[in-house]
């Protein structure tokens, strides 16, 4: 991805991205040469006792965390990716339980399950967590290390008192050669309900106790706003009240789930939920719940951008209730969003005017369009006009699938060590973690997103399994690193380890060119992409992922982020200039910034221009004439514009 504020530059030297490297494939080699050995037992006591003190200091503040490195820019966490595994596509019954014993090093063990419950606190570091656990009669004690996501429910996965099962264990080492359980995908770590015994499912009357009983242990947990704690519980009491049809017992719960929902922003979930509570009887009581549910689908639906059916929701619960103000401000605000979404007729001052730090998301809709996604020539896909788009003109504008500002607590920079390809990259891996939240609390959105351009194709397709929805991380990982882009620095705060990053999904179609025929802006996080000059139906759409001048700069950055070389027009020419020829220019751009910035031209004196004359002209002749007949000659555009300036003023 590209950030827009290039003074976030983060550096490494050369001895810690020597460090960095070393370790990660030092432990690649000495894991894979325990591969299959046995696992060594460990002494329950001071396992338990090390990770309770590494908890307690790192509570503190006092233990260092091993995964932070020392940057020029800041201290910021490194991070080995490139051995992407998938998760696991079984489901819990299908699997066979084995037991801490059976584990062997550097192994998925595939087909197997392992049921696990914590033992000691969890180390909560930057980029992982871990802890100890146990087999559920304490007897054998392991280490579990969980890398960067969490649970369904935005949950610190391992914080949870209760049962686990991971699917298809991977036993491996860590940096410091210890052996763990790792974890990386969140589906493959299930939390077991340990309350509801056999019987209370089987007998009528002992379900529904157990289902009021769960309905209202959810209830206390709203009230003391322990929102995944009340999903829990509502989700229990639901599967029984479903299991033996208590009907009303399921509307009650499903529509209480639905809230909860909202509040978690799992807005598929309160469709769903909500739709099933329907009581759709003519007395007051079930239309005032009805109407409740309509309005809890309606907001979800909203939020999700899906217009007609927010419209059709909001409808029906003003049949029901007809005086609900609320609703009909919701009613008014969806026309308007329609009429976005086919006219492209934003009033973008007045949403400038309304963008705060804490209303940094506007309420807009997505507007694609005269555009189309096609095949592009030697670049997989892109964006095409499907009529003529005058220069200036809006072609398309789309809210972010999933923004995260620096104010955000959740942006987190991390430099990557991709083994695939030996490079240390920035990465805001805070993004993909939080793609990766949207999408298990979303999963309706999950083709969307691996529609997208990644390295690493994992499975090729969606995938869910009847625990839910899964989520391949290494997949997003990549995606968000090819896809993902910065909307700059709008309100402040942003800096080297916190920059804010985004996900257009539907831009993410448009390739780049050093010759662009369109540029991007963003209010808040809807991003708007506007023709710089004519397009024609029928022309690819081109935007800039990297804006620097100097060849060998915008080339080494297409190649690390982006994974391509550019060969557009320009870049064609200037690889034809010689090493010298680009330094001797990239020398005088220099020159050139410099004088524009020191020298103002409404003051400027003929000596003054005289010499900005020199420095263009010097620069002019870094240019191969016939190369560069048809060709902008960037290097000097700052000080031609100066030029322009100065001189029209006298
Ligand atoms: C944001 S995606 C653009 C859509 C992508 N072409 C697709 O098929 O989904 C970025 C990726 O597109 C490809 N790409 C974009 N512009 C390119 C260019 N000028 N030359 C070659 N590949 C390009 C690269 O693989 C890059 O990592």
């Amino acid at each position: 991805m590209s950030l827009q504020n290039h003074s976030n530059t983060i550096f490494l030297t050369e001895q810690e991205s020597e460090r960095i490297r070393a370790a990660a494939k030092n432990r690649v080699r000495k894991s894979s040469e325990a591969k299959g050995n046995e696992r060594v037992p460990r002494e329950a006591t001071p396992s338990v006792k090390e990770a309770t003190g590494a908890s307690l200091m790192h509570d503190m503040g006092g233990a260092p965390d091993p995964d932070m490195t020392q940057a020029q820019g800041g201290t910021l966490p490194s991070l080995p990716i490139g051995q992407p595994y998938p998760p696991c596509t079984a489901s819990l019954d299908d699997l066979i339980p084995m037991r801490f014993s059976d584990l062997r090093m550097e192994t998925h063990h595939i087909g197997k399950k392992l049921a696990i419950k914590r033992a000691s606190p969890v180390v909560g570091l930057a980029v992982r967590s871990w802890c100890m656990v146990q087999d559920e009669e304490g007897k054998e004690t392991e280490r579990l290390e969980f890398g960067l996501h969490k649970m369904r429910h935005g949950d610190e996965v391992l914080e949870l008192t209760k049962l686990f099962v991971v699917k298809e264990p991977y036993f491996t080492m860590t940096d410091d050669g210890e052996a763990t359980i790792r974890i990386d995908h969140p589906s493959d770590l299930v939390s077991l309900t340990d309350e509801i015994a056999d019987s209370e499912f089987k007998d009528p009357a002992a379900a529904e106790k157990a289902a009021t009983r769960c309905k209202n242990k959810g209830n206390a947990a709203l009230k003391d706003q322990d929102l995944p704690e009340a999903y829990a519980k509502y989700s229990e009491g639901l599967k029984i009240a479903k299991l033996q049809s208590l009907q009303d017992l399921a509307k009650d719960i499903a529509r209480n789930r639905a809230y909860i929902s909202l509040l978690l922003g799992q807005m598929d979930g309160v469709i769903s939920d909500a739709k099933s509570s329907l009581i759709g009887k003519n007395e007051q009581r079930s239309k005032d719940l009805d109407s409740k549910a309509y309005f809890r689908a309606g907001s979800a639906a909203y939020s999700l951008g899906q217009w007609q059916e927010a419209k059709k929701l909001f409808e029906e619960q003003q049949s029901l209730a007809p005086d609900d103000k609320d609703a009909k401000t919701y009613l008014k605000r969806i026309t308007i969003r329609m009429r976005e979404q086919d006219t492209g007729t934003h009033n973008f001052t007045k949403l400038r005017v309304n963008l705060s730090k804490a209303r940094s998301r506007v309420d807009a809709a997505t507007f694609l369009g005269p555009t189309e996604v096609k095949k592009s020539v030697d670049m997989g896909r892109g964006l095409f006009a499907k009529r003529n788009i005058s220069a200036g003109e809006l072609i398309m504008c789309e809210k972010a699938f999933c923004v995260l500002w620096g104010h955000d607590k959740e942006a987190m920079t991390a430099m990557t060590y991709d083994l695939r390809d030996d490079r240390i990259r920035v990465s805001p891996v805070g993004l993909s973690k939080a793609i990766v939240q949207k999408l298990i609390s979303n999963p309706a959105q999950i083709d969307k997103v691996l529609d997208l351009y990644g390295d690493y194709q994992g499975a090729g397709k969606s995938l869910s399994t009847p625990e839910g929805a899964v989520v391949d991380v290494f997949r997003i990982h990549d995606i968000m690193s090819r896809n993902a882009f910065g909307p700059g620095n709008q309100f402040g705060e942003e800096g080297a380890r916190n920059a804010s990053t985004g996900l257009w999904i539907y831009a993410a179609y448009i390739n780049h060119s050093c010759l662009p025929n369109a540029k991007k802006e963003y209010i808040g996080d809807l991003m708007i992409v506007r023709a710089t000059r004519n397009i024609s139906a029928g022309e690819e759409i081109f935007h800039a992922y990297d804006g620097s001048s100097d060849y060998d700069t915008r080339q080494a950055a297409l190649m690390t982020t982006w994974g391509f070389e550019c060969k557009c027009a320009l870049c064609k020419a200037e690889k034809k200039d010689s090493l010298e020829v680009r330094r001797k220019r990239e020398e005088l751009r220099g020159e050139a910034d410099t004088f524009v910035a020191r020298e103002h031209w409404a003051n400027a004196k003929r000596l003054t221009i005289v010499k900005a004359q020199r420095i263009s002209k010097g620069i002019e002749e870094t240019y191969n004439a016939d190369r560069y007949k048809y060709l902008p000659k960037m290097a000097g555009s700052s000080i031609q514009e100066w030029l322009g300036k100065a001189t029209s003023r006298r």
